[in-house]
């Protein structure tokens, strides 16, 4: 099988692969939106869970990782809900970490297991122990496949990044005693503040913000008025809006009318309607030179300037005034 990605390019995959990326748990992923209630209030703001595991399958490919390594990448974030982290702010999780409890129960319910099996691989080995994929996940603010594929795909898709600084960024990655590092100080302020534009100015952009509080209130209102089980969940987005407009809740319906890419909103910390804060996100990728470790912070005044800011930012939250809905 060919898989071709826009920002990685062609690879073929094997059978193994071919066949996870054919079962019905990771296509559902081409319904789960990456940016939860985001392409409600913006149609560009598109990106799948699809894209995104595809992405990081390929990343920790081109980076030499083990075949096992890439099939617990493309399998990472099977267990997301509908609408990605919005369940997060449905269930005040601050953690947003709702998928992750769940992993093993969809996994283990699911045709995964049998794949796995019968190309001669333990699922328990490969997906219930991520500490053994260094490529994969590592903790902030090292890099790692999930952060830098989501960074990188959100930022160039929705247009704030261009290709050619993707495969700079992209040649510069080394693999160093197993984990990814940058090797020059440029890239590694490039990265950072493309980090930021993700994790600050984009999901704290107030017509985002504006979109979560929404599509989680009407989640919750009806869960509440049981027209939505936790079931219902494991669905895909679009199945989950036509089954609250279906039960022609008035109350429901009225709140859908109010999420759509016409809504206009603005940051206002005096006068404001709604204020979010997100789970923080920090970046600060560490530098081989010479043999050694140095965290990019201890190079760079910009990259330090750039933590404080964007920490200043997440723990004050935004404000959102609501100018037309
Ligand atoms: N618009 C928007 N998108 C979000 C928000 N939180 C997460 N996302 C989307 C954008 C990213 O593509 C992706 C990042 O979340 P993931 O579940 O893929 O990664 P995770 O939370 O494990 O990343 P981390 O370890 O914290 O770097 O989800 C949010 O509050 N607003």
């Amino acid at each position: 099988m060919v898989v071709n990605d826009e920002i990685y390019g062609e690879f073929v995959v094997d059978k193994v692969l071919e066949e996870l990326i054919l079962c019905e748990p990771v296509q559902r992923l081409k319904g789960i939106h990456q940016g939860g209630a985001s392409y409600l209030v913006n149609e560009k703001w598109n990106v799948t869970r699809f894209d995104h595991s595809i992405g990081v399958m390929l990343l920790i490919r081109k980076l030499g990782g083990s075949l096992e390594e890439q099939i617990a990448g493309l399998l990472h974030d099977v267990s997301h809900t509908a609408f990605s982290h919005v369940i997060d702010f449905v269930f005040e999780n601050k953690e947003e970490d709702y998928h992750e409890k769940i992993y093993s129960s969809v996994v283990t319910n699911s045709e995964i297991p049998v794949i796995l099996t019968k190309y001669g691989y333990s699922f328990e080995d490969i997906l219930f122990d991520d500490s053994k994929w260094t490529l994969l996940e590592q903790p902030a603010p090292e890099l790692c496949a999930d952060r830098v594929d989501y960074t990188l795909r959100d930022m160039y898709v929705y247009g704030y990044i261009s290709l050619e600084e993707v495969n700079r960024f992209l040649h510069n990655l080394i693999v160093y005693e197993g984990n990814m590092y940058l090797q020059s100080i440029e890239v590694a302020e490039w990265f950072v503040r493309t980090y930021y534009k993700e994790v600050i100015d984009f999901f704290m952009d107030p017509l985002n913000i504006y979109g979560y509080d929404r599509l989680a209130k009407i989640l919750k209102l009806s869960l509440e008025k049981k027209i939505l089980n936790l079931n219902d969940f494991l669905g895909k987005d679009d199945e989950l809006i036509d089954k609250i407009k279906s039960s022609e809740d008035q109350q429901l319906l009225s709140l859908f009318k109010k999420l759509n890419p016409t809504v206009q909103v603005k940051e206002d910390r005096v006068d404001y309607d709604l204020h979010r804060k997100n789970k923080l996100r920090l970046i600060d990728p560490s530098i081989v030179k010479d043999g050694e470790l140095i965290r990019a912070s201890e190079l760079s005044e910009t990259i330090r300037m750039m933590g404080h800011t964007a920490y200043e930012k997440a723990t004050r939250g935004m404000y959102v005034k609501i100018v037309d809905n």
